[in-house]
């Protein structure tokens, strides 16, 4: 019985545990800030709630087979105060976060070949402490190693759909296209389908271009023809749509401005590739979050 847990029960963490306990086999323990008894997750209609194990204070964990990170980018090195407890010579960890700064975020805490990257598309949102919404299937972009097909058969519901990837690095960037464009939400405070506007258009055009070239020097390969399909894509989505960078702006929270815009400003900055767009853009959320 592979033994889980789970720091940062949120939109994605709390998706993610909710689908682990599909499978009987795996023992999950939730590690949070807020303790709660009960995750309810809904999705396309349907409401699971179960019991759940959830730890507030870390001294109360032991050592577990895997690691599931789901907090915000900014929270990791806090939250790096589960990792002696949760800790064993063969503990792994899957970090399921946004950005392409998995591992640099992580190798201070675990060696490099016990971290599972992973990147994750599932609009998801937490309601309240176990109360998730999930609008959508879960499809997982990680490597193609023996500890990520280990991570992935940790899941049995079909609703999670694994790709393994011998070009991670590709995978990454193009979804952190997606992520740097939906800055736009944020900075205008409106839903996706702002991108239906020109002058959005126009400013997520520029904004996944700066991407696109600082990617291309960090060795991703990514084609131009990405750029219309996700201006479209944020376009057709359903009315009201927020990505989770949005979302943490309306309600005061702090935002991943660096993890999703400041990233390909400081990667541009050593390539030498100008980022204005995406420097500009951090700048503005960085200044909304501390004058909200
Ligand atoms: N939401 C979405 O649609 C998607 C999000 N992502 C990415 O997934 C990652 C997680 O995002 P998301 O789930 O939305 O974020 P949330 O803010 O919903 O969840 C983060 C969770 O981490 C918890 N947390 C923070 N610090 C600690 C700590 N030290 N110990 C224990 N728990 C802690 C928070 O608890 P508390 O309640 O105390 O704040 C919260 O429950 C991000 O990188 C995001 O960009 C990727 C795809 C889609
Ligand atoms: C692309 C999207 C909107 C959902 O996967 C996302 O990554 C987020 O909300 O942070």
């Amino acid at each position: 019985m592979p033994s889980i847990a789970i720091i940062g029960p949120g939109a994605i963490g709390g998706t993610l545990a909710s689908l682990l306990l599909e499978n009987s086999d795996n023992k999950v323990s939730i590690c949070a800030r807020t303790p709660f008894e009960q995750l309810q997750v809904t999705a396309a209609g349907q409401t699971t709630t179960r019991d759940v194990t959830v730890h507030t204070d870390s001294t109360a964990t032991s050592p577990v087979d895997w690691i599931l990170l789901a907090t915000k980018t900014y929270q990791v090195p806090q939250a790096a105060n589960w990792f002696p407890c949760l800790s064993g010579p063969h503990t792994r960890i899957a970090v399921v976060q946004n950005g392409v700064e998995h591992l640099a975020n992580l190798t201070p805490y675990f060696p490099s070949e016990r971290i599972v990257p992973v990147i994750i598309d599932c609009p998801a949102e937490r309601r309240s402490h176990g109360q998730i919404v999930r609008h959508g299937d879960v499809r997982i972009d990680i490597p193609d190693t023996e500890n990520a097909v280990a991570f992935a058969k940790l899941f049995t519901d079909p609703a999670v759909k694994a790709n393994l990837t011998t070009d991670w690095t590709s995978a990454a960037w193009r979804k952190l296209c997606i992520n740097a464009a939906g800055a736009i939400s944020a900075l205008v405070n409106q839903p996706a389908n702002v991108a239906a506007t020109p002058q959005a258009a126009a400013i997520m055009e520029a904004l996944i271009r700066e991407t696109i070239a600082v990617g291309r020097a960090e060795g991703a390969t990514l084609d131009e023809s990405i750029i219309p399909t996700i201006i479209a894509n944020a376009a057709a989505a359903p009315a009201g749509s927020m990505n989770s960078l949005h979302a943490d702006l309306v309600a005061r929270r702090p935002m991943e401005w660096d993890s999703r815009n400041g990233v390909i400003a400081r990667l541009g900055q050593i390539h030498g590739i100008p980022t204005p767009y995406n420097q500009m853009a951090a700048q503005i959320l960085s200044l909304l979050e501390s004058n909200p």
